[in-house]
């Protein structure tokens, strides 16, 4: 199963070998804005799922706000480690 760590492994390596049909790089080259859009869409589909879904769905939305926070640290260059430090 992956893990956040293995998700943000995989993402660093489209984001250094660019292939062609990776929806990661397209994001990547959409820009910080577009991103940090992304993420804030995602939290308030975490927060909708948490107050009226399923526990499955609540899952599914929490794995899609995981990955938009990667490719928006990614595009802002951070690593696992920058962000750890303050866990
Ligand atoms: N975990 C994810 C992941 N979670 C969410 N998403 C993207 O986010 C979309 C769902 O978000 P939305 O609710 O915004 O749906 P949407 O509005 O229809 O999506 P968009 O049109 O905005 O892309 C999905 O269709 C994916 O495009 C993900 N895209 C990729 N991954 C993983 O990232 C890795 C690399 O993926 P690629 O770069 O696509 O090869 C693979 O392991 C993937 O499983």
């Amino acid at each position: 199963m992956k893990t956040f760590d293995s998700l943000f492994a995989e993402l660093t390596e489209r984001a250094a070998i660019r292939p062609e049909h990776s929806g990661t790089v397209a994001a990547l080259e959409a820009g910080v804005h577009a991103q940090g859009k992304k993420v804030l869409e995602e939290a308030g589909e975490v927060w909708i799922a948490a107050e009226y879904e399923s526990d499955e769905k609540l899952s599914e939305e929490i794995s899609q706000l995981l990955y938009r926070l990667q490719v928006l640290m990614l595009g802002r260059g951070l690593t696992l480690e920058d962000v750890y430090k303050y866990l």
